[in-house]
């Protein structure tokens, strides 16, 4: 494959974008935002990585979209929304740009504010619909940016590597698609070279074993079960099936895996601790930790105050960029 030109305009810099449709026809949630801190072409293949967002809200939270990564990039960025400082963390040197992804969801009928119908088509789908939008947003991604990570063993063209972040069960898709549960389309698609995991739900019967009664209220448990039902349909088979944990990360399903973080904030209100050591043991057991990086990172605040806040956010993505680059 040779390196095909970006198709849309986005060589002037600084730059932010509006939503952009990863499908045709276009649909109001398979769209994604994305910001680059200098021209793409000032972004050399070999130095830089992009990093590919995914917000959470439980499959169903219409509210929880893309502009999710705003906290984060405006501690990245001091000057945000310009890039005018881009070039004064070691860190962001190394980053491409960035990708926010939004993606259908599943139904959400008694949210107090923005119920979903039943005529709408972007609220109403389950498992693997989810992330099969991630799929095409990272086909799209291939096609106008160059977001291939073809490392070029035939000594071809390369195109960009990337690193996926994903809060909550933004998380649980990133490890859906590398693991490949889900649809065709999946498989075609690019793997990243490494995850920022924060505060992901990675098996879904512990997730709703943790929260049932007696540990919950009743009315604590029915919200769970909405939400797992409503994401993954009621056949309490196929949720094991559909969780990380079952997944194969073997270096043959995914070569490029290099690094994993998984960080978890013992004050997280909404998923428990538990859900991180479930994932530990299954990648220690396929031989993480020894070559392959698997890094434990403890977060401060509750839930949603880690993506609200940013700063945590902001740091491992330093972090990790450094680490792939020094
Ligand atoms: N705001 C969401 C709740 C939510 O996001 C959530 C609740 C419990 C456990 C995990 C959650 N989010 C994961 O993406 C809702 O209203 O359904």
């Amino acid at each position: 494959m040779t390196a095909t030109p970006p198709t849309i305009a986005h060589q002037t810099t600084p730059q932010t974008t509006s939503l952009l449709s990863y499908t045709s026809p276009a649909t109001p949630l398979q769209t994604l935002e994305i910001w680059l801190p200098r021209p793409l072409s000032a972004s050399s293949l070999e130095t830089t990585v992009w990093i590919v967002y995914i917000h959470g809200g439980a499959w169903r939270d219409p509210e929880l979209t893309s502009s999710q990564l705003e906290p984060t990039l405006r501690r990245l960025f001091p000057a945000f929304p310009s890039f005018e400082d881009a070039g004064s963390s070691r860190a962001v040197k190394h980053i491409a740009g960035f990708a926010s992804l939004n993606y259908r969801l599943s139904p959400y009928k008694n949210h107090p504010t923005h119920p979903s119908d039943d005529r709408d088509e972007s609220r109403n789908v389950t498992h693997p619909a989810h992330v099969g939008d991630i799929a095409k947003a990272l086909e799209w991604l291939e096609r106008e940016y160059n977001v291939t990570g073809n490392s070029g063993q035939t000594g071809g063209a390369r195109g960009y590597e990337w690193v996926g972040v994903g809060h909550s069960c933004g998380a649980t898709m990133l490890l859906q698609l590398v693991t490949s549960m889900g649809q065709a389309n999946i498989l075609s698609v690019c793997r990243p070279v490494a995850l920022i995991l924060l505060a992901g739900i990675y098996d879904l019967p512990v997730f709703l074993q943790n929260h049932s009664a007696p540990k919950v209220s009743t009315e604590t448990q029915r919200v769970y079960t909405e939400i797992i039902e409503g994401a993954f349909g009621t056949d309490k088979r196929r949720w094991l099936s559909a969780s990380p944990v079952a997944g194969d990360y073997s270096p043959e399903t995914w070569s490029k895996g290099r690094m994993v973080v998984l960080a978890h904030s013992k004050e997280d209100e909404l998923v428990e601790e538990e859900q991180v050591n479930r994932l530990v043991e299954v990648l220690e057991r396929q031989g993480w930790g020894v070559g392959r990086q698997l890094l434990e990172r403890e977060l401060k605040g509750g839930h949603d105050f880690v993506w609200e806040d940013g700063e945590q956010v902001a740091a491992l993505i330093e972090q990790v960029t450094l680490m792939l680059f020094e």
